[in-house]
Protein backbone atom coordinates (compact mmCIF):
# COMPACT_ATOMS: atom_id res chain seq x y z
CA UNK A 1 0.00 0.00 0.00
CA UNK A 2 1.29 3.54 -1.19
CA UNK A 3 1.04 6.71 0.55
CA UNK A 4 3.86 6.89 3.48
CA UNK A 5 5.18 10.40 4.09
CA UNK A 6 7.59 10.75 6.15
CA UNK A 7 9.44 14.06 7.48
CA UNK A 8 13.11 14.34 8.34
CA UNK A 9 14.42 17.30 10.26
CA UNK A 10 12.54 19.69 8.87
CA UNK A 11 12.81 23.74 9.50
CA UNK A 12 11.42 26.69 8.35
CA UNK A 13 12.25 30.12 9.44
CA UNK A 14 11.39 33.15 9.11
CA UNK A 15 14.05 35.63 9.63
CA UNK A 16 14.61 35.20 13.65
CA UNK A 17 11.52 33.55 13.90
CA UNK A 18 11.88 29.30 13.79
CA UNK A 19 8.76 28.68 12.69
CA UNK A 20 9.28 24.74 12.15
CA UNK A 21 12.41 23.13 14.29
CA UNK A 22 13.63 19.77 13.36
CA UNK A 23 10.17 17.69 12.68
CA UNK A 24 10.90 14.50 11.85
CA UNK A 25 7.58 12.63 11.87
CA UNK A 26 6.28 9.11 10.09
CA UNK A 27 2.99 9.13 8.88
CA UNK A 28 1.91 5.36 7.62
CA UNK A 29 0.23 4.43 4.26
CA UNK A 30 -3.56 4.84 5.00
CA UNK A 31 -3.99 6.06 8.70
CA UNK A 32 -5.55 8.99 9.99
CA UNK A 33 -3.69 11.48 11.79
CA UNK A 34 -4.39 14.89 13.68
CA UNK A 35 -1.94 17.59 14.01
CA UNK A 36 -2.57 19.96 16.98
CA UNK A 37 -0.60 22.32 18.90
CA UNK A 38 -1.05 26.33 20.42
CA UNK A 39 -1.86 29.06 17.75
CA UNK A 40 1.61 29.41 16.08
CA UNK A 41 3.10 26.37 16.66
CA UNK A 42 3.84 25.99 13.55
CA UNK A 43 1.05 23.13 12.25
CA UNK A 44 -0.05 25.29 8.89
CA UNK A 45 3.67 26.04 7.73
CA UNK A 46 4.20 22.24 8.21
CA UNK A 47 1.66 21.95 5.54
CA UNK A 48 3.35 23.93 3.42
CA UNK A 49 6.48 22.63 3.68
CA UNK A 50 4.96 19.04 2.63
CA UNK A 51 3.22 20.72 -0.13
CA UNK A 52 6.25 23.40 -1.59
CA UNK A 53 4.22 26.25 -1.01
CA UNK A 54 7.27 27.32 0.84
CA UNK A 55 10.84 25.88 0.49
CA UNK A 56 12.05 24.02 3.36
CA UNK A 57 15.31 25.42 5.54
CA UNK A 58 16.15 22.51 6.16
CA UNK A 59 14.90 18.97 6.37
CA UNK A 60 13.49 16.55 3.73
CA UNK A 61 10.26 15.43 2.74
CA UNK A 62 9.89 11.54 1.69
CA UNK A 63 6.67 10.09 -0.16
CA UNK A 64 6.97 6.24 -0.24
CA UNK A 65 10.82 6.41 -0.18
CA UNK A 66 10.98 9.29 -2.70
CA UNK A 67 11.80 12.58 -1.92
CA UNK A 68 9.95 15.40 -2.93
CA UNK A 69 11.48 18.51 -1.49
CA UNK A 70 11.86 21.67 -3.40
CA UNK A 71 9.87 19.66 -6.44
CA UNK A 72 7.69 22.52 -8.06
CA UNK A 73 3.83 22.48 -6.84
CA UNK A 74 2.44 20.40 -9.22
CA UNK A 75 5.06 17.98 -9.33
CA UNK A 76 4.35 17.30 -5.78
CA UNK A 77 0.05 17.02 -6.10
CA UNK A 78 0.94 14.81 -9.61
CA UNK A 79 3.49 12.67 -7.14
CA UNK A 80 0.16 11.96 -4.67
CA UNK A 81 0.18 14.95 -1.88
CA UNK A 82 -3.22 16.56 -2.14
CA UNK A 83 -4.28 19.41 -0.20
CA UNK A 84 -7.92 21.35 -0.67
CA UNK A 85 -7.94 24.32 -3.09
CA UNK A 86 -10.01 26.88 -2.50
CA UNK A 87 -12.63 25.74 -5.63
CA UNK A 88 -15.04 28.64 -5.33
CA UNK A 89 -13.02 31.20 -5.96
CA UNK A 90 -11.01 29.49 -8.88
CA UNK A 91 -14.56 29.50 -10.30
CA UNK A 92 -17.23 31.19 -8.80
CA UNK A 93 -20.02 31.13 -11.10
CA UNK A 94 -19.37 27.62 -12.22
CA UNK A 95 -21.98 24.77 -11.23
CA UNK A 96 -20.24 22.55 -8.90
CA UNK A 97 -20.06 19.69 -11.76
CA UNK A 98 -18.26 22.28 -14.24
CA UNK A 99 -15.75 23.32 -11.66
CA UNK A 100 -14.76 19.94 -11.10
CA UNK A 101 -14.10 19.37 -14.57
CA UNK A 102 -12.84 22.89 -15.26
CA UNK A 103 -10.05 22.55 -12.46
CA UNK A 104 -9.46 18.48 -13.30
CA UNK A 105 -8.72 19.03 -17.01
CA UNK A 106 -6.43 22.68 -15.95
CA UNK A 107 -4.93 20.26 -13.79
CA UNK A 108 -4.41 17.53 -16.50
CA UNK A 109 -3.09 20.18 -18.89
CA UNK A 110 -6.21 19.53 -21.03
CA UNK A 111 -8.16 21.86 -23.11
CA UNK A 112 -12.01 21.25 -24.24
CA UNK A 113 -11.82 20.90 -28.21
CA UNK A 114 -14.13 23.13 -30.11
CA UNK A 115 -16.57 20.08 -31.12
CA UNK A 116 -16.11 17.95 -28.45
CA UNK A 117 -18.48 17.99 -25.40
CA UNK A 118 -17.84 19.65 -22.01
CA UNK A 119 -16.71 17.59 -20.07
CA UNK A 120 -15.71 15.12 -21.89
CA UNK A 121 -16.76 11.55 -20.25
CA UNK A 122 -13.73 10.32 -17.80
CA UNK A 123 -13.71 13.54 -16.91
CA UNK A 124 -17.30 13.97 -16.06
CA UNK A 125 -17.22 10.35 -14.34
CA UNK A 126 -14.57 11.73 -12.27
CA UNK A 127 -16.44 14.15 -11.34
CA UNK A 128 -19.70 12.39 -10.27
CA UNK A 129 -17.13 10.09 -8.41
CA UNK A 130 -15.70 12.63 -6.03
CA UNK A 131 -19.38 14.37 -6.07
CA UNK A 132 -20.91 11.40 -4.68
CA UNK A 133 -18.03 10.68 -2.09
CA UNK A 134 -18.76 14.43 -0.68
CA UNK A 135 -22.15 13.86 -0.37
CA UNK A 136 -22.67 17.01 -3.40
CA UNK A 137 -24.35 15.18 -5.77
CA UNK A 138 -27.27 16.97 -5.41
CA UNK A 139 -25.87 20.28 -5.47
CA UNK A 140 -24.25 19.43 -8.83
CA UNK A 141 -26.00 22.11 -10.74
CA UNK A 142 -25.64 24.84 -8.18
CA UNK A 143 -23.06 27.56 -8.64
CA UNK A 144 -20.04 26.93 -6.21
CA UNK A 145 -20.23 30.52 -5.17
CA UNK A 146 -24.29 30.14 -3.91
CA UNK A 147 -23.28 26.92 -1.79
CA UNK A 148 -23.04 27.13 2.35
CA UNK A 149 -20.09 27.36 3.77
CA UNK A 150 -19.59 23.80 4.42
CA UNK A 151 -20.48 22.38 1.25
CA UNK A 152 -18.01 25.05 -0.58
CA UNK A 153 -15.31 23.01 1.61
CA UNK A 154 -16.81 20.01 0.68
CA UNK A 155 -16.47 20.86 -2.73
CA UNK A 156 -12.42 21.77 -2.36
CA UNK A 157 -11.85 18.61 -0.72
CA UNK A 158 -13.82 17.11 -3.87
CA UNK A 159 -11.28 18.45 -6.13
CA UNK A 160 -8.43 17.04 -3.54
CA UNK A 161 -9.69 13.35 -4.13
CA UNK A 162 -10.25 14.09 -7.98
CA UNK A 163 -6.52 14.02 -8.24
CA UNK A 164 -6.43 10.66 -6.82
CA UNK A 165 -3.89 11.75 -3.59
CA UNK A 166 -2.24 8.80 -1.87
CA UNK A 167 -1.75 11.72 1.03
CA UNK A 168 -4.15 14.09 1.89
CA UNK A 169 -4.02 17.20 3.93
CA UNK A 170 -6.60 19.04 5.21
CA UNK A 171 -5.93 22.16 7.12
CA UNK A 172 -8.93 22.99 9.71
CA UNK A 173 -11.53 21.45 7.62
CA UNK A 174 -14.13 22.45 10.30
CA UNK A 175 -13.09 26.36 10.72
CA UNK A 176 -16.00 28.78 10.98
CA UNK A 177 -18.60 26.29 11.21
CA UNK A 178 -21.41 25.90 14.04
CA UNK A 179 -21.42 23.03 16.02
CA UNK A 180 -23.89 20.51 13.84
CA UNK A 181 -22.18 21.59 10.10
CA UNK A 182 -19.33 20.67 12.31
CA UNK A 183 -19.93 17.15 13.10
CA UNK A 184 -21.48 16.48 9.61
CA UNK A 185 -17.81 17.91 8.10
CA UNK A 186 -16.04 15.34 9.49
CA UNK A 187 -18.68 12.71 9.41
CA UNK A 188 -18.15 13.03 5.99
CA UNK A 189 -13.88 13.44 5.72
CA UNK A 190 -14.13 10.07 8.32
CA UNK A 191 -16.67 8.22 5.55
CA UNK A 192 -14.44 9.56 2.44
CA UNK A 193 -10.86 8.26 4.53
CA UNK A 194 -12.69 4.88 4.73
CA UNK A 195 -13.90 4.58 1.30
CA UNK A 196 -10.28 5.92 -0.45
CA UNK A 197 -7.96 4.50 2.23
CA UNK A 198 -5.54 7.24 1.93
CA UNK A 199 -3.29 8.62 4.53
CA UNK A 200 -5.04 11.95 5.91
CA UNK A 201 -3.62 14.26 7.87
CA UNK A 202 -5.81 16.70 9.37
CA UNK A 203 -5.11 19.91 11.82
CA UNK A 204 -7.56 20.97 14.17
CA UNK A 205 -8.45 23.04 17.13
CA UNK A 206 -11.64 20.83 18.24
CA UNK A 207 -10.31 18.98 20.43
CA UNK A 208 -13.55 16.19 20.44
CA UNK A 209 -13.47 15.60 16.98
CA UNK A 210 -9.13 15.12 16.96
CA UNK A 211 -9.97 12.93 20.13
CA UNK A 212 -13.13 11.19 18.60
CA UNK A 213 -11.49 10.22 15.08
CA UNK A 214 -8.23 10.15 14.75
CA UNK A 215 -5.64 6.80 14.88
CA UNK A 216 -3.00 8.97 15.85
CA UNK A 217 -2.18 12.76 17.06
CA UNK A 218 1.13 14.58 16.49
CA UNK A 219 1.67 17.97 19.22
CA UNK A 220 3.57 20.74 18.15
CA UNK A 221 4.68 23.54 20.40
CA UNK A 222 7.14 26.41 19.42
CA UNK A 223 7.57 24.48 15.71
CA UNK A 224 8.30 21.48 17.52
CA UNK A 225 7.28 17.81 17.87
CA UNK A 226 6.12 18.13 21.86
CA UNK A 227 4.25 14.45 22.02
CA UNK A 228 3.40 12.00 19.81
CA UNK A 229 0.60 8.49 20.02
CA UNK A 230 -2.72 7.50 20.39
CA UNK A 231 -5.18 9.99 21.33
CA UNK A 232 -5.17 8.23 25.08
CA UNK A 233 -1.54 8.68 25.04
CA UNK A 234 -1.76 12.19 24.14
CA UNK A 235 -4.35 12.77 26.71
CA UNK A 236 -2.20 11.43 29.67
CA UNK A 237 0.78 13.39 28.60
CA UNK A 238 1.68 15.59 31.38
CA UNK A 239 3.35 17.68 29.04
CA UNK A 240 0.50 18.17 26.51
CA UNK A 241 -1.83 18.72 29.35
CA UNK A 242 0.14 21.72 30.98
CA UNK A 243 1.39 23.40 27.25
CA UNK A 244 -2.26 22.84 25.38
CA UNK A 245 -5.25 20.82 26.46
CA UNK A 246 -5.64 21.98 29.74
CA UNK A 247 -7.41 20.34 32.53
CA UNK A 248 -11.13 19.70 29.96
CA UNK A 249 -9.25 16.86 27.73
CA UNK A 250 -6.53 15.77 30.04
CA UNK A 251 -7.57 11.34 31.23
N1 LIG B 1 5.18 34.00 5.88
C1 LIG B 1 5.58 34.19 7.15
N2 LIG B 1 6.47 35.15 7.46
C2 LIG B 1 6.89 35.33 8.74
N3 LIG B 1 6.48 34.56 9.78
C3 LIG B 1 5.59 33.60 9.53
C4 LIG B 1 5.09 33.35 8.20
N4 LIG B 1 4.22 32.29 8.26
C5 LIG B 1 4.18 31.91 9.56
N5 LIG B 1 4.99 32.68 10.32
C6 LIG B 1 5.23 32.54 11.77
O1 LIG B 1 5.57 31.17 12.00
C7 LIG B 1 4.96 30.70 13.21
C8 LIG B 1 4.08 29.50 12.91
O2 LIG B 1 2.91 29.90 12.19
P1 LIG B 1 1.82 28.88 11.65
O3 LIG B 1 0.79 29.68 10.92
O4 LIG B 1 2.46 27.78 10.94
O5 LIG B 1 1.19 28.34 13.01
P2 LIG B 1 -0.13 27.49 13.27
O6 LIG B 1 0.23 26.46 14.26
O7 LIG B 1 -0.71 27.03 11.98
O8 LIG B 1 -1.08 28.57 13.94
P3 LIG B 1 -2.70 28.68 14.00
O9 LIG B 1 -3.17 27.56 14.88
O10 LIG B 1 -2.92 30.02 14.63
O11 LIG B 1 -3.21 28.60 12.59
C9 LIG B 1 4.22 31.91 13.80
O12 LIG B 1 5.07 32.53 14.73
C10 LIG B 1 3.98 32.79 12.60
O13 LIG B 1 3.87 34.15 12.99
Amino acid sequence: MSGRLELQGLRKSFGGVVATDDVTLGFEPGTLSAIIGPNGAGKTTLFHLITGKLPVTAGRVLLDGAEITGLDRREIVRRGIGRAFQVANLFPSFSVQDSLAAALMAHAGRTAGLFSTFPPPDVQRQAEEVMELCGLTHLSRTEARHLSHGDQKLLDIALALALNPKVLLLDEPTAGMGPDERWRMIERVYRLWEARKLTLIFIEHDMDIVFKIAQSVRVLRYGAVLAEGTPEEVRRNPAVVEAYLGAEHAL
